[in-house]
């Protein structure tokens, strides 16, 4: 069963704990995004541990360098996922990896930027992370032309297990499904929306949908 991430890219401690409240229900995993965690630092990972303890909560540092060092932090703050880099080298994954397996923790490599996501994700795969992220970020998205097609070919094709996300939304959940991600991660379509608690419970039954 494909799992439901919301990636919460808000800008405060308490609009993002608003949000989580609305949309746990129907969520596994809760995503602090970078911009939330360069604005309220780590203290919003712990916040959000400790606001819901069985949620899998999700730190998207993006890490690009001193990968045990940062996974440390993060994993130290309550986090139980933390993002790398697909574009550094195996040795910052390598060692966030380690930090991971240490806490008893994971890590995420995300592929925002590589030029061949197919490939990388299956070499960091060997590196032992949890799963890879296909991941065209906000501004790629906001570029003429985009489609989510292109990350959802790619998870048919890609034989490690991934999540997408890239514009999630109610219209390509079935694809994103279909193509056999471990999870499916929704931002813009749960937090710009009127009623977020009604966006993540379509997703959730969309998803959970045979
Ligand atoms: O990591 C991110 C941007 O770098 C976003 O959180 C990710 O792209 C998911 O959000 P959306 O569904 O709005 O694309």
């Amino acid at each position: 069963m494909a799992k439901l991430q919301v990636a919460i890219d808000l800008l405060t401690t308490a609009d993002a704990l608003a949000l989580a409240e609305k949309v746990a229900p129907y969520i596994d995993i809760i995503e602090l995004g970078t911009p939330l965690i360069k604005s309220e630092g780590l203290a919003v990972i712990t916040a959000m541990k400790k606001a819901f303890p069985d949620k899998i909560v999700f730190a998207d540092f993006k890490t690009a360098d001193a990968g045990a060092l940062e996974a440390e932090m993060a994993f130290k703050a309550g986090a139980d996922l933390v993002t790398v880099l697909a574009t550094t080298g195996d040795a910052t994954i390598k060692g966030a990896v380690k930090a991971a397996k240490e806490h008893g923790k994971g890590v995420v490599v995300d592929t925002i930027g590589e030029a061949d996501r197919v490939k990388r994700a299956q070499e960091v795969t060997a590196l032992g992370v949890e799963f890879v992220e296909l991941h065209a970020g906000l501004d790629e998205q906001a570029q003429p032309g985009y489609s989510i097609q292109v990350l959802i070919d790619e998870a048919a094709r890609v034989g490690v297990p991934v999540s997408i996300a890239g514009g999630v939304n109610i219209n390509n959940i079935a694809a994103v499904k279909k193509a056999g991600v471990k999870v499916a991660v929704a931002g813009a379509s749960l937090y710009s929306t009127a009623d977020p608690a009604a966006a993540a419970k379509a997703l959730r039954e969309a998803l959970d949908a045979a």
